[in-house]
């Protein structure tokens, strides 16, 4: 089946610090995601998705609802009854690998928690002693990415599941005691228009990092964006062709960085330096320090480096303070460290 052409990640004008934020999830999926706080029509769903579609592609089980390469199928097919694969798995029956691109799954709006995590048919596993799993979305999120627009309109305790399974790269149905898992690891990428209401600071602090976003104010930009969307619309192959070699450049240093992050080191002053710039804007709790240091590791493999510098640490504290910094009630989310240095010694 022929894919449907897609407007190029390198094509979108501006807007460095959402790619970035993406990018580096994308290298380092234990960052937790990112939230994107800004204005409508910014390029926030056609980032996501274009990034996804230059992503090399993944091996996966045919119709498997977990999306699992072969390799990690066993745990789960054992429990998997309801699949016909996971017998011919189990058996060590040939199975049918296909190799696909990297899925962008949407939550859609009102979702429930059943859709979320899944569901079991408890009466089938009370009469035949097998497990029946309705896999949900964290399912088919599986190694892909998974959008949540407006994320602040959806059920807190919705927020929480997701951020769990974000964090953990699990998820657990339950029913009456009976329980089942299954990997669920997967970019989260949420949305928000802050004018619609806030998200709970909980529930802020476990997005990894955090960027604001609006409507470029450069005149000469905005009619590049026209322009390039004209392109797009009017022959949709052909512009992504000539796109093509800048998109390959991108995806090449996103699978460098992947193989050298595991050899970053950083100096210990560094750390101290992460540990003062905590303080000094007034994090609550830990996790702004231990992000800023996985986004600074993860931001040196993205340069082609084995050492963290100090701008790593400066840029990744951009990404990582602005939601979680101690507000008084009313107060706007900063977007830049600066800001939040400066509210803080005014307090
Ligand atoms: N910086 C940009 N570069 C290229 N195209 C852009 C840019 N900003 C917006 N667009 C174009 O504007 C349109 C809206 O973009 P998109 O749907 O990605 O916005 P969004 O931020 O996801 O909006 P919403 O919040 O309403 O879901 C698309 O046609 C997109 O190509």
């Amino acid at each position: 089946m022929k894919t449907q052409p897609i407007y190029p990640f390198t094509a979108i004008v501006g807007q460095e610090k959402m790619k970035l934020a993406l990018i580096l999830n994308i290298i380092n999926p234990t960052l937790s995601g990112v939230l994107i706080r800004g204005e409508k029509g910014t390029a926030k769903s056609t980032a996501v998705r274009a990034l996804a579609r230059i992503l090399p592609a993944i091996p996966v089980v045919r119709d498997c609802p977990f999306q699992l390469p072969e390799g990690e199928a066993d745990g789960v097919c054992r429990e998997c009854s309801r699949i016909d694969c996971s017998r011919a798995i189990l058996n060590s029956e040939p199975v049918d690998i296909h190799t696909r691109g990297i899925r962008v799954v949407e939550l859609p709006v009102g979702a429930t928690e059943d859709r979320v995590v899944g569901t079991m048919d408890l009466e089938h596993a009370l009469k035949k002693g097998e497990k029946q799993v309705e896999p949900g979305i964290l399912a088919a999120a599986h190694r892909g990415i998974l959008y949540v627009d407006e994320v602040n309109l959806l059920d807190d305790h919705v927020v929480d599941v997701l951020l769990d399974s974000a964090a953990m790269g699990v998820n657990t149905i339950e029913r009456e005691g009976v329980s089942f898992s299954h990997p669920a690891r997967f970019t989260l990428v949420g949305t928000m228009n802050p004018e619609e209401g806030e998200l709970r600071p909980q529930l802020l602090d476990r997005f990894g990092l955090c960027v604001h976003i609006e409507g470029i104010q450069d005149a000469e930009d905005r009619v590049a964006i026209m322009e390039r969307r004209a392109a797009f619309d009017e022959d949709p192959e052909s512009f992504c062709t000539a796109w093509e070699a800048e998109s390959k450049v991108v995806v090449e240093r996103i699978e460098r960085a992947i193989a050298l992050y595991p050899k970053v080191t950083i100096a210990r002053d560094l750390l101290f330096t992460i540990a003062q710039c905590c303080l000094d804007v007034g994090v609550d709790g830990h996790r702004g320090d231990i992000i800023i240091l996985k986004t600074a590791k993860t931001l040196a493999a993205w340069n082609g480096r084995e050492e963290v510098e100090k701008a790593d640490i400066d840029n990744a504290a951009e990404l990582a303070l602005p939601h979680r910094v101690r507000r008084q009630p009313l107060m706007e989310i900063a977007d830049n460290v600066q800001a939040l240095k400066k509210r803080t010694a005014t307090r």
